[in-house]
């Protein structure tokens, strides 16, 4: 079954409070922008980020049966609640909604996580989601400042401030994000030498 983009808004901002559809808007404008500062591919960034959380709103149950049920990332009962509905929104938009593309399929979800060797499409959806404009977190001006001109370094900060959280919390680290972020500084001094 294929949806036009319409029928796509409606279906995931009907799947969360209004205040989180917000938020994707947020990331969906920002990607946009992203995806054209950074030579990116606008149709998927705005694709991506309409998708990116149509699952966290789940009953973390339903969530827990979905990742069981399908085969999906068993690593991701272990962790953090948070992290699994990045994964099943990729299988959702997939399994239900037609999106094929494994692009956008995969920027969805890694959009929390990040991955190592992120792509470009990646990259844009996981930043946009640091900085949307509804965003307030200490740094997230820092962030915005540095993405004006590097998309790794940007999201190095946003994985920072993210590690940084959940040290101060005593929180377990998905350790996928902490090679994200290490795969990320290779790159940036590679792309210096
Ligand atoms: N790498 C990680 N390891 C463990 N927990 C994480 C990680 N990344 C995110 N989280 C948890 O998920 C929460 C929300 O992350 P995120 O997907 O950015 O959600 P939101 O879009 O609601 O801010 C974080 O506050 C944190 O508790």
């Amino acid at each position: 079954m294929e949806y036009t983009r319409e029928q796509l808004i409606e279906i995931v901002s009907g799947q969360m409070p209004a205040k989180r559809w917000k938020h994707v808007e947020g990331v969906m404008e920002t990607a946009v922008i992203l995806a054209e500062r950074f030579g990116g591919d606008k149709e998927k960034a705005d694709l991506a980020a309409l998708l990116h959380d149509l699952a966290k709103f789940w009953p973390v149950e339903r969530q827990e049966a979905m990742i069981r049920d399908n085969g999906l990332n068993p690593e991701l009962l272990e962790h953090d609640k948070q992290l699994m509905h990045a994964e099943i929104g990729a299988f959702v938009a997939q399994r239900d909604y037609g999106i094929e593309d494994p692009e956008v399929l995969d920027a969805v979800r890694y959009h929390t996580s990040g991955r190592v060797g992120m792509t470009k499409l990646d990259k844009i959806v996981c930043l946009a989601d640091y900085i949307e404009p509804g965003r307030e977190f200490p740094g997230v001006e820092r962030i915005r400042d540095l993405a004006e001109h590097s998309l790794e370094e940007a999201l190095v900060a946003g994985f920072d401030s993210t590690i940084s959280f959940l040290l101060e919390k005593g929180k377990v680290i998905f350790p996928l994000t902490v090679l994200s972020r290490n795969g990320l500084i290779q790159e940036i001094k590679g792309s210096k030498q």
